[in-house]
């Protein structure tokens, strides 16, 4: 009967959805598959909303996927709570996160759900700016280490500041949430501090390839397949230890404001017991799989977007310089940046911003499934049609963003530019939809690298203070250049690849030159380079 049901809905959404327009398909049974599985499918996602507006429908065999691309729609279909739910494939995040079989993490947990709340709940607090900004001196203590890395390359060393930056954002989120020094930025090769780094970049390459070969966890002659389930074990059993050494660090400080500390002293509602471990371990997980490929790429991008606009670069130095932070002649040994630089430094935060403008890591967005008939955009959208926000198309659609293909930091000038309602923008569809509020537009946004919503990122503000210090720290001490092997910004748009989050496909190679001589960039972290002990086999009286 279920089945039935199923099937005659299907049936009935597919002939309801084919009002929609829809871009041209390959095939009857294929529809826009072959497209949708292409690396770059971000960019046909964008291209079909220029061609055929901001709501439009993508067909596969008897299956359509709606998408919404205007900003104040988008708002709605992601900031609905109750009518709307989270659509994404379960199995896919928990093969790698849950400890226990049909048990689902915060990521993938329903969204009225009491554990996604229970978790939800539990964890913001360690996000909020006052407990955020505890853990900027470690922030800091990190980029010394990578700087210092830098600073002993001979010149001319190509960099991969990809790897680089995911080892960032890995320690960081070690250290910040959970008191954990993973030391991946100790060294940039494997110094036997590799482990977690490594198997995060296999088991998330393994997750893509999932998404588009469901038969894939089954092709067991393939070594890389085999590979990564023995790594989807390894990362469970490093989370479950992790766990244990929190707990054996002995009762929580009242002032311990860590993620580690918020989830272990959650309770059930029902039970009043603390998490059991096994879940816990899932939590953790969650963290650092959903904080370290997002804020490690992104910061890549945000180099590589300024490396390729020599004005905004010298703009960028020029304030730095003003504020004290830049590696001068004159200053080899600037004050140390402190976290109310972040908001003082305005044009770094708008090229922060404007980088995340133009490569979302989140670039395919966020799928919700409608749960009860709605009009969107003009358009009957009947219950149990899925509903994409693709992020990358939402902000390169010229009905949100003024001239949006072109890197302009200045644009974050205008008031309020975040907004739907800012200025530059001209959204026509906003009368046409019936579940719109007037609250909602008002407050709608255009700019959604965090998504909005119940399930926005969580982590926005550890993410904001890592790649806006990671980025400052950097332009501070060098200045880059991309690498010939990536073959100018057509082999890196070549290369780009959107596998779970939008990257470098292989990977973000830059020279780099010391602002000032490199004696006294070492001589000023040589307390960071003393605790790292040696680097490349030299220590730091040897460099
Ligand atoms: C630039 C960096 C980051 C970006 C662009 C980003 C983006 C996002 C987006 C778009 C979502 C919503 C996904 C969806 O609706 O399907 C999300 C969810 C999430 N993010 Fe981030 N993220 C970043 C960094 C972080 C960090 C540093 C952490 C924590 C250490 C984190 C933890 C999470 C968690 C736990 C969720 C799931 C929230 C829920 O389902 O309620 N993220 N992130």
């Amino acid at each position: 009967m279920l089945w039935q049901l199923n099937f005659f809905g299907c049936i009935y959404r597919l002939l309801v959805l084919f009002r929609l327009p829809h871009p041209p398909e390959e095939g009857w049974i294929l529809g826009s598959a072959p497209t949708m599985l292409r690396k770059d499918h971000h960019r046909a996602l964008s291209a079909w909303a220029r061609q055929l507006g901001p709501v439009y429908a993508i067909r596969i065999a008897f299956w359509h996927l709606v998408v919404v691309v205007d900003a104040e729609l988008a708002n709605i279909i992601l900031g609905n709570q109750e009518g709307l739910n989270k659509a994404l494939e379960p199995d896919l995040s928990d093969t790698l996160l849950s400890h226990r079989r049909g048990h689902r993490t915060m990521f993938s947990a329903d969204t009225n759900s009491p554990y996604w709340r229970l978790i939800r709940k539990g964890t913001a607090p360690a996000f909020i700016t006052a407990n955020i900004k505890r853990g900027f001196p470690d922030v800091i203590a990190i980029l010394d280490r990578v700087v210092a890395n830098m600073a002993a390359l001979p010149s001319g060393t190509e960099l991969d500041m990809n790897n680089v930056t995911l080892r960032i954002a890995l320690d960081v989120t070690g250290m910040v949430g959970f008191a954990k020094d993973f030391r991946t930025c100790a060294s940039f090769k494997d110094s036997g501090t590799d482990e977690l780094f490594t198997i995060i970049q296999k088991t998330f390459r393994e997750l893509y390839c999932r998404t588009s070969n469901p038969a894939r966890p089954y092709m067991l002659w393939l070594s890389e397949v085999r590979e990564a389930r023995r790594l989807f074990r390894t990362f469970k059993s490093r989370m479950a230890e992790l766990v244990q050494e929190v707990k054996a660090r002995g009762e929580l400080a009242k002032d311990d404001v860590s993620i580690a500390a918020h989830l272990l002293r959650l309770r059930d509602p029902i039970s009043n017991e603390p998490l059991p471990d096994d879940l816990l371990a899932g939590e953790f997980g969650l963290f650092f799989s959903a904080g370290i490929e997002s804020a490690g790429n992104a910061i890549s991008w945000t180099l590589y977007l300024i490396q390729q606009h020599p004005a905004v670069e010298a703009k960028l130095a020029a304030e730095l310089d003003e504020a004290g932070l830049l590696v001068t002649a004159q200053r080899p040994l600037p004050r140390a940046m402190e976290y109310a630089d972040l908001g003082r430094l305005t044009y770094l935060n708008w090229v922060c911003k404007e980088a995340m403008r133009v490569r979302p890591v989140a670039a395919t967005g966020s799928t919700r499934y409608i749960k009860h008939d709605m009009t969107v955009g003009g358009y009957y959208l009947p219950k149990g049609t899925m509903v994409d926000v693709p992020f990358y198309a939402v902000h390169h659609h010229p009905e949100n963003w003024a001239d949006p293909d072109t890197f302009d930091p200045d644009r974050w000038a205008v008031q309020h530019a975040e907004l739907a309602s800012a200025k530059d923008s001209h959204s026509k569809l906003r009368e046409e939809s019936q579940d719109i509020t007037v609250d909602a537009q008002a407050a709608a946004k255009r700019f959604l690298p965090f998504s909005t919503g119940p399930r926005r990122c969580i982590g926005q503000s550890l993410a904001g203070i890592m790649h806006d210090a990671s980025v400052a720290q950097l332009l501070c001490h060098f200045s880059f250049q991309l690498a010939p092997r990536m073959g100018g910004p057509e082999g890196v748009d070549r290369q780009e690849i959107n596998r779970l989050t939008l990257q470098p496909g292989a990977g973000m190679w830059m020279t780099f030159k010391p602002r000032t001589d490199t004696k006294d960039t070492l001589e000023l972290l040589t307390p960071a380079l003393e605790e790292n002990g040696t680097m490349y086999g030299r220590t730091a009286k040897e460099l």
